[in-house]
């Protein structure tokens, strides 16, 4: 069975690798065309070592997170790590133990930063680790180009007779399928390594005890309070349903359970309980695959930042997810800000309906962030703590400082050419926003031009932001001020909301894909407000 495999393995990777660079063809070839072949052979060896040495990389950093997973995994099951002493250090041993590795083992950061207790040492400390952080990408930069350069030197050509040419070219192609058959094997190795990520993670999940199902007593509820939960009203009812077609309790025990629906959809996804109002739309809303800044955990907001090769697979992921399920696109609305048009191109691309219009409107924009654009979450809960960043970032109604003309970023957000073709002047145009400030401005564009589209019967997908999706979540689904702090998006996940005839939703939201990843990347969004970085 096992050699069976590895058999099968084996042919696999020749199939790949073959069909990424077919055999040689040089028969009745001029040396200038050989001299091109050559070029193109080298040119093509480059490509796939870089991506050979990039993925090495990656194996190498997965190869420490796995580790740290499962030490995490350790601690969770109660095999205490040895704790760390709090010690009172100059700023200067904090650095020294933050930039040098076999230190910051031993440096639990987060406490000793704690004990530095001037504002101002704080600040110096963390903006000089970031000069360091950005000196180590720098020669990590040079490394890798200097890696690369060593193993692929440059093409010598002049001077080479025909045979020459053509033992070079037989070399070249030799060469291209050693390099490719090494990054296949790492590849490899990355896949099952995300795979070991991905099984740890959701191991801890579970162990942190919050993929459980919450414990719901059996209770009598009469039908019309049923509805009430079911529907979203305000009447809040935490009830098991399956349980309720079947049992009969105690009225009492009704009052003990209080809680929103929308907690339990995961307990309830797949059951029925919403036959009693008809589904008539479909919507999707879809937060745009991973930018360039959500890698770096920087707030990105109006910054127009790119996908990042993550968020165009993620994208393109989620565009064959739909095509595999058989949905249909009529309309699709956008930002102005790149990542979510280029996440409707990538998903319409991947579905095959590259023809479906595109509208686009300030309105649905990510959330302005206001002064806190540029900045790195982990690093803001390193200096005010984490519930002060879980407050701007998820809170409803608390607007984070504006942006002002000093802000690195001011300009680039409003020079651009973008904003002067909003429906309103520029200098009417938000300066920071609390969630509820977005679901103000993005209301009258919902009500106004998306809505009529759903109900002349087309279907329509929102290619949008964390944020602008969570506030018109909000509204459709009538969660809380209280509630919707809880409410996290991960990137390129499509969310289904089956709607009536008044677009209220007639089950619960449903993200669509493999759910134990989906839950996974929920975590990962909320862990961005921890001040996790430096901490171990
Ligand atoms: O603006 C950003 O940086 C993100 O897209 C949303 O950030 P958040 O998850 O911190 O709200």
């Amino acid at each position: 069975m096992l050699v069976a495999e590895a058999e099968e393995k084996k042919h696999e990777k020749e199939r790949v690798v073959n069909a990424s660079f077919p055999p040689l063809k040089m028969a009745g070839l001029s040396v200038q065309e050989l001299q091109d072949l050559c070029k193109d052979l080298h040119r093509k060896i480059d490509v796939v070592d870089e991506a050979r040495y990039d993925m090495q990389i990656k194996v190498a950093k997965n190869d420490t997170e796995i580790q740290t997973l499962n030490q995490k995994i350790i601690e969770l099951k109660g095999v205490k790590r040895p704790s760390l002493k709090r010690v009172k250090k100059t700023t200067d041993d904090m650095l020294g133990a933050y930039t040098d590795t076999s230190k910051l083992m031993k440096a639990d950061f987060k406490a000793n930063l704690k004990t530095v207790k001037k504002e101002d040492e704080k600040t110096k400390l963390l903006k000089m680790a970031a000069v360091m952080l950005e000196k180590e990408k720098e020669e990590k930069k040079h490394e890798r180009e200097a890696t690369l350069n060593d193993k692929v030197p440059a093409l010598q050509l002049s001077g080479l007779s025909m045979q020459d040419l053509q033992a070079m070219c037989k070399e070249l192609h030799h060469k291209i399928d050693v390099v490719d058959e090494e990054r296949y094997d790492i590849d490899a190795k990355v896949t099952k390594n995300n795979k070991e990520i991905e099984n740890l993670s959701l191991k801890i999940f579970e162990l942190k005890g919050k993929m459980k199902r919450p414990a719901l007593k059996r209770v009598k509820i009469s039908a019309d309070a049923m509805l009430g939960a079911l529907l979203g009203a305000k009447v809040k009812e935490s009830v098991d349903f399956k349980a309720n077609l079947k049992t009969v309790k105690k009225e009492e025990e009704k009052k003990e359970e209080v809680t929103d629906w929308r907690k339990n959809v995961d307990a309830m996804s797949g059951f029925c309980c919403f036959v009693l109002r008809m589904s008539k739309y479909k919507l999707f809303l879809l937060r745009h695959g991973e930018g360039a800044w959500n890698k770096e955990n920087r707030f990105c907001s109006w910054v127009d930042q790119k996908l990042s090769e993550d968020g165009v697979k993620e994208a393109q992921d989620c565009g064959r997810l739909l095509k595999e399920q058989g949905y249909k696109f009529d309309l699709v609305f956008t930002s102005i800000l790149s990542r979510s048009i280029q996440t409707a191109w990538l998903v319409l691309e991947a579905m095959g309906q590259e023809w479906v219009p595109v509208v686009k409107s300030w309105r649905l924009n990510e959330r302005h962030y206001g002064s806190l654009i540029g900045l790195n979450r982990a690093e803001m809960a390193l200096q005010h703590g984490e519930e002060k960043v879980k407050l701007w970032r998820r809170s409803y109604d608390v607007t984070p400082p504006p942006i002002d003309e000093s802000h690195p970023y001011f300009l680039e957000i409003y020079n651009d050419r973008r904003y002067t073709t909003c429906d309103v002047a520029k200098e009417n145009l938000p300066r920071a926003e609390s969630l509820k400030e977005v679901l103000d401005r993005l209301l009258p564009y919902w009500d106004s031009t998306v809505v009529p589209e759903i109900k002349n019967g087309r279907t329509v997908l929102i290619s949008a932001h964390g944020n602008s999706c969570r506030a018109l979540l909000k509204h459709l689904e009538g969660i809380s001020d209280v509630d919707i702090a809880s409410v996290t998006l991960p990137t390129g996940i499509p969310v289904l909301l089956e709607l009536d005839e008044n677009l209220k939703p007639v089950k619960p939201r449903q993200l669509l894909g493999d759910q134990a990843k989906i839950q996974a990347a929920i975590k990962k969004v909320e862990d961005q407000g921890k001040a996790k970085q430096t901490a171990t």
